[in-house]
């Protein structure tokens, strides 16, 4: 696997794990990078101490380049990033946001900077303002997510930037990260995967409810907030898709979502919490090893090329 996004991360193999809130801790991304993938610490809204120890925790679980996810909707965010300039980070994802303000400050410390963007002209942006990739989500990604499918949107992306692209947002096995190179990525990002992996620590609940989920489970909701965010279906689904019938709720809806993360990740209340996960949950259908997950991932790869040669 020798490609620009290769020798960008300093991996085996272009597969990076996504910085989930709640559950992309040191031992996730510790296994993913010993693994031969990029593994990345997900702050969601924690405080700047909280990461500061999970990064110090995957120093020593892993010498293998590892990320730092941040997501810019966090009250934290200026602190957090604060502190990844010094601690010299070898590469910081951003979601939910638009982080050009700190991306010259994390790029003098030697830190590659890959936003994830929902947009032609986000991706576009951050290319201008110096991003070293970009990744580019597609809506059946979990969580919070812009309107456009992974297949729409990646080519469309690839045709205007000239750094490397990273396709995420349904992708979950072999089939997934080769349609992703043939759209003109140069790596995938996986979520929802990785949540069903024996070294993430989300609640056995919150895996099983993915596991045991079908292709339509993953619904969208809070539309109306501006931050659309898919879950699977349950109890608080179907009371927020009720609420949203009125936009006077609309702040509720939000506090709703995001308040409720933790209740499903680490309480396992997989009823009145939100299970946020991607429309790739279908096709999840056990738990593994990180190391199991990435090593199918590339035996898929393997035989798909192997069938290539007939066209
Ligand atoms: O133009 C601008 O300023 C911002 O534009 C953007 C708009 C959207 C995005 C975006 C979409 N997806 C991602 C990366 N994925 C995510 O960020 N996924 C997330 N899941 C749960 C989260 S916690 C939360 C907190 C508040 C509201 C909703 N969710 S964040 N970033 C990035 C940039």
């Amino acid at each position: 696997f020798e490609n620009r996004l290769v020798k960008l991360l300093g991996v085996k193999y272009p597969i990076i794990q996504g910085g989930m809130a709640w559950v992309a801790t040191a031992e996730l991304a510790a296994a993913v990078s010993n693994a031969g993938g990029l593994g990345i610490i997900g702050c969601g809204a924690a405080p700047v101490e909280v990461v500061k120890q999970e990064i110090l925790k995957a120093k020593e679980m892993t010498d293998k380049p590892f990320g730092v996810n941040v997501m810019l909707l966090s009250p934290h965010a200026d602190s957090i990033m604060e502190m990844l300039y010094d601690e010299k980070i070898s590469v910081v994802t951003t979601g939910a946001g638009n982080p050009g303000k700190y991306i010259d400050k994390l790029k003098n410390v030697g830190t590659k900077v890959i936003p994830v963007v929902p947009s032609v002209a986000l991706a576009k942006r951050m290319e201008k303002l110096g991003a070293d990739a970009v990744i580019v989500e597609g809506t059946e990604a979990g969580g919070h997510i812009g309107e456009l499918t992974t297949f729409a949107i990646v080519p469309q992306v690839v045709d205007n930037v000239d750094i490397p692209v990273i396709a995420a947002g349904g992708i979950a096995d072999g089939r997934g990260f080769m349609a992703a190179i043939s759209l003109g990525a140069e790596g995938v990002q996986i979520g929802t995967r990785f949540v069903c992996s024996n070294e993430c620590i989300a609640h056995d609940q919150y895996k099983e409810k993915i596991v045991n989920s079908k292709d339509r489970d993953a619904i969208v909701t809070g539309r109306i907030t501006g931050h659309p965010v898919r879950i699977i279906k349950n109890k608080l689904s179907r009371k927020i898709i009720n609420l949203e019938k009125d936009i006077e709720n609309k702040d509720e809806i939000d506090k709703l979502t995001v308040g409720s993360l933790k209740k499903a990740a680490i309480d396992g209340d997989v009823t009145s919490g939100s299970v946020m996960a991607g429309q790739s949950s279908g096709l999840i259908k056990d738990i593994k090893s990180c190391k199991e997950i990435i090593d199918d991932i590339i035996t898929e790869v393997e035989d798909i090329k192997g069938k290539l040669y007939k066209f």
